[in-house]
C-alpha cells in the first residue's frame, strides 16, 4: 500500500513571515492525517520554516539545487545546504525550470543523481506541454524525460524518489488533465518504471498528479488507482485550500 503525499510548491511566493503563519495553519493537521504532507518553500524561507516544525510531521521541500557541490556558481544553491538545513525533499525538473531557466533532461538527471546521493528526496516533474499533447507525444515525452532523469539512479534509490506528473498546459491553468487521462499517464509512467528496474518498484513508486488541484477535485483525482497524492501550486498558498485537498 503506497502511502499518500500531497506537496505544496510555492513556487516564488510567501515572506519568511507569511511562511511562518501558513505552516502555523497547517502543523496540527499534518500530525492529524495519515497523508504524507510537505510544503516546498522559497530557499528564503527554509531555516526558519524548519525551526518552526519542531516535531511536527509536516515535511519540508526545497524547489531546485544545483548539482556541483561547491565552486564559482553565482546564484545557485548545494545539496549540501539544503540537507544542512534539514530539508527532505527537492522538487526536480519542474517545468517552470524547464521552460523560464532552460533546464534540460540531461541536468534534471544531474540534479536528481545529486540529490540522492546527498540524502536529499527528490520530487521528479515529468510532463507536457499543450503542443505535445496535442500532437499525440504524451507517452513519448513522459517516457523520455522518466528514462532520462533516472539513467544512472540504482533501484535502491529510486524507492526514495517520487514522481510528479505535471501536463504543462494544466499547471496554473485551471484546466485539469480528468482523473482518468492523468491515471491513464501514471499508470504508463509506472509501467516505465517497471522496464527500467523491476515490478516491485513499479508497484511501489509513488506518482503525484500536478496542475490545478483543487480541494474541489482533490477527492476525484486521488481516487485513481495508480495515482498517490498531488504536487500543488496556487492551491497550496491559502491554509483552507491547501488543507482541503490534504483531507481529501
Ligand atoms: O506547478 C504546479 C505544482 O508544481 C501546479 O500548479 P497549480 O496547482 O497552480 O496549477
Amino acid at each position: 500500500m503506497r502511502r499518500p503525499i500531497i506537496a505544496g510548491n510555492w513556487k516564488m511566493h510567501k515572506t519568511i513571515k507569511e511562511a511562518l503563519e501558513m505552516v502555523n495553519d497547517l502543523k496540527e493537521e499534518a500530525n492529524k492525517t495519515d497523508v504524507e504532507v510537505v510544503v516546498c518553500v522559497p530557499f528564503t524561507c527554509l531555516s526558519e520554516v524548519k525551526k518552526a516544525l519542531d516535531g511536527s510531521k509536516l515535511k519540508l521541500g526545497a524547489q531546485n539545487l544545483f548539482w556541483e557541490d561547491k565552486g564559482a556558481y553565482t546564484g545557485e544553491v548545494s545539496a549540501e545546504m539544503l540537507k544542512e538545513i534539514g530539508v527532505e525533499y527537492v522538487i526536480i525538473g519542474h517545468s517552470e525550470r524547464r521552460q523560464y531557466f532552460h533546464e534540460t533532461d540531461e541536468t534534471v538527471n544531474k540534479k536528481v543523481k545529486k540529490a540522492l546521493k546527498k540524502g536529499l528526496k527528490p520530487i521528479l516533474c515529468v510532463g507536457e506541454t499543450l503542443d505535445e499533447r496535442e500532437a499525440d507525444k504524451t507517452f513519448q515525452i513522459v517516457k523520455s524525460q522518466t528514462l532520462l532523469a533516472l539513467e544512472g539512479v540504482s533501484a535502491e534509490d529510486v524507492r526514495k524518489l517520487v514522481i510528479a506528473y505535471e501536463p504543462v498546459w494544466a499547471i496554473g491553468t485551471g484546466k485539469t488533465a480528468s482523473s482518468q487521462d492523468a491515471n491513464t499517464v501514471i499508470a504508463y509512467i509506472r509501467e516505465v518504471i517497471g522496464e527500467i528496474y523491476n515490478d516491485t518498484i513499479s508497484e511501489e513508486i509513488r506518482i503525484q498528479y500536478g496542475g490545478s488541484v483543487k480541494a474541489a477535485n482533490a477527492t476525484e483525482i486521488m481516487g485513481e488507482a495508480d495515482i498517490d497524492g498531488a504536487l500543488v501550486g496556487g492551491a497550496s498558498l491559502e491554509a483552507d485550500q491547501f488543507l482541503g485537498i490534504v483531507n481529501f
